[in-house]
């Protein structure tokens, strides 16, 4: 078994950006300014919020999406096309229903060229380092998740890739069978009985990368970027229970929930023309609202009423996954109903007069707070109140949002807009005519006929 190099750079990144071309023909950037190495001897953890761009960051990094602009080296040479050295195992491991487990796990071997026998020798190898011995013959539909997910391993394994890439591998599984691959890939990992160099690991589970991970890197969203990057210097086998441990998770939670908290990357090149395609205009940033109903905004504040609480703790109290959390914060946070401070949340004075008041004063809150601060809720109040008949189509909308947001994405924040502008009886929506109309024309309201510069 190759023994591991450490520290030898293995995949660098150098100002990345990637854009996509809408049907519109607007260019929207999804990430940009990555710069980011990926060292051996290292497992990496990818944080970040939905729609951050980890995934297609790891698709960058094994070659099957090439950046708008920015350089990829592997091994310090321009990487082109697949990249050599990687593999990927994916959350719901993809395999072929009328192979068997050894015939799936061959696959990949089959794939770089690897001749019937050796192909064979190393794919059960691989099944019994991975604990599928016996289950060789196995077909797919005759395993369970996590032994489906053992064969994915298995597969991604068999060619011995420097750097193994996850992309929410346990994520699909039971606790408890989660738990253990991650503490039977780290032992595998650990007792060097896999010559993977290096692992990067793309998650939304915070303690899954402080379990794993000798570095996380926490990107942000609209667009992606690195917003901290820091080396984990707890000694493996990690206990969740340690207070070190914990402060690690309410450091990263504390950096997820504060957008605009972000801590020094380790480095940052100097940015460096590549001569690929440079000249897309850039895309100026609009407010991304979160997708979260008012009724889930009142449930929180209901919830903190009278206590600061830690973010962390809030969410396992709640049994609330990250992903299901960031976004009812971030709305509450966008109306000012509470304030973040530290990884802790707090309501605010506006807040607490939210909780207290009866559903009319929660709408006139919630109605001023719309208008005061978000921009999407603004512009539609200043067309409806501009047109004769207080109706526009959704149309209308949608083509300024798609100047900004994929078409998917400027629907869910037109959507989004809607159920908040109802709820502060600003505006409703006629389904049948794809139109929103004025609720209560108010034309003595000093917002309403102003129109928002885009
Ligand atoms: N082929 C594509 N065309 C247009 N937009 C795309 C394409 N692929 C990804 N995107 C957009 O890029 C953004 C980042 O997507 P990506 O899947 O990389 O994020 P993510 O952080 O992995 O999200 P999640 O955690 O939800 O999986 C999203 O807004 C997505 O809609």
């Amino acid at each position: 078994m190759p023994t591991k190099v450490q520290n030898e750079s293995l995949i660098k990144l150098i100002n990345i950006e990637k854009s996509y071309r809408q049907p519109n023909g607007q260019v929207i950037t999804i990430m940009e300014q990555i710069n980011l190495e990926l060292r051996t001897g290292e497992i990496v953890a990818l944080l970040g919020p939905s729609g951050s761009g980890k995934s297609t960051l790891m698709r960058i990094i094994t070659g099957l999406v090439t950046p708008t602009q920015g350089q990829v080296l592997y091994r310090q040479e321009p990487m082109r096309g697949l990249n050599p050295g990687a593999a990927i195992v994916f959350q719901n491991s993809a395999l072929y229903p009328w192979l068997t487990v050894l015939e799936n796990v061959e696959l990949g071997l089959k794939a770089i060229g690897e001749g019937p026998r050796s192909r064979k020798r190393k794919a059960l190898r691989m099944i019994d380092i991975i604990g599928l011995d016996g289950f060789e013959n196995a077909y797919p539909k005759e395993l369970s998740g996590g032994m489906r997910q053992r064969v994915g391993f298995a597969r991604a394994l068999a060619v011995e890739p420097e750097l193994l890439c996850m992309d929410e591998p346990f994520s699909a599984l039971d606790v408890l069978t989660a738990e253990n691959l991650r503490f039977e890939l780290l032992d595998l990992w650990l007792e060097k009985k896999i010559p993977t160099q290096s692992i990067l690991i793309v998650t939304h589970n915070i303690e899954e990368a402080v379990i794993l991970a000798d570095r996380i890197i926490v990107l942000g969203s609209n667009p992606g970027r690195v917003r901290a990057d820091f080396p984990m210097t707890l000694p493996h086998y990690r206990d969740r229970k340690q207070a070190a441990f914990q402060a690690i998770v309410d450091r990263v939670y504390k950096i997820l929930t504060n957008p605009d908290l972000d801590e020094p990357e380790e480095e940052t090149p100097e940015p460096m023309s590549t001569g690929q395609t440079g000249s897309e205009p850039q895309t100026p940033k609009y407010q991304l609202l979160p997708h979260v109903r008012i009724g889930s905004i009142a449930g929180l504040l209901e919830l903190l009423e009278n206590r600061q609480e830690d973010l962390y703790r809030l969410g396992q109290e709640l049994q609330l996954e990250l992903d299901d959390i960031l976004p009812i914060v971030e709305g509450a946070k966008l109306m000012q109903l509470v304030a973040l401070n530290e990884g802790d949340i707090a309501v605010t004075a506006l807040g607490q007069a939210f909780i207290a008041g009866d559903i009319d004063q929660r709408k006139l809150i919630i109605r001023q707070q719309l208008l005061n601060h978000i921009r999407l809720v603004q512009q539609i109040f200043a067309f409806l109140n501009a047109k004769q008949n207080s109706r526009i189509p959704e149309s209308l909308v949608l083509d300024i949002l798609e100047r900004y947001f994929t078409p998917q994405e400027a629907n869910r924040q037109l959507d989004t807009a809607i159920d908040w502008g109802r709820y502060g009886e600003l505006f409703g929506y006629d389904e049948p005519a794809k139109e929103i109309f004025l609720e209560t024309p108010v034309l003595d309201d000093p917002l309403a006929l102003t129109t928002t510069e885009v």
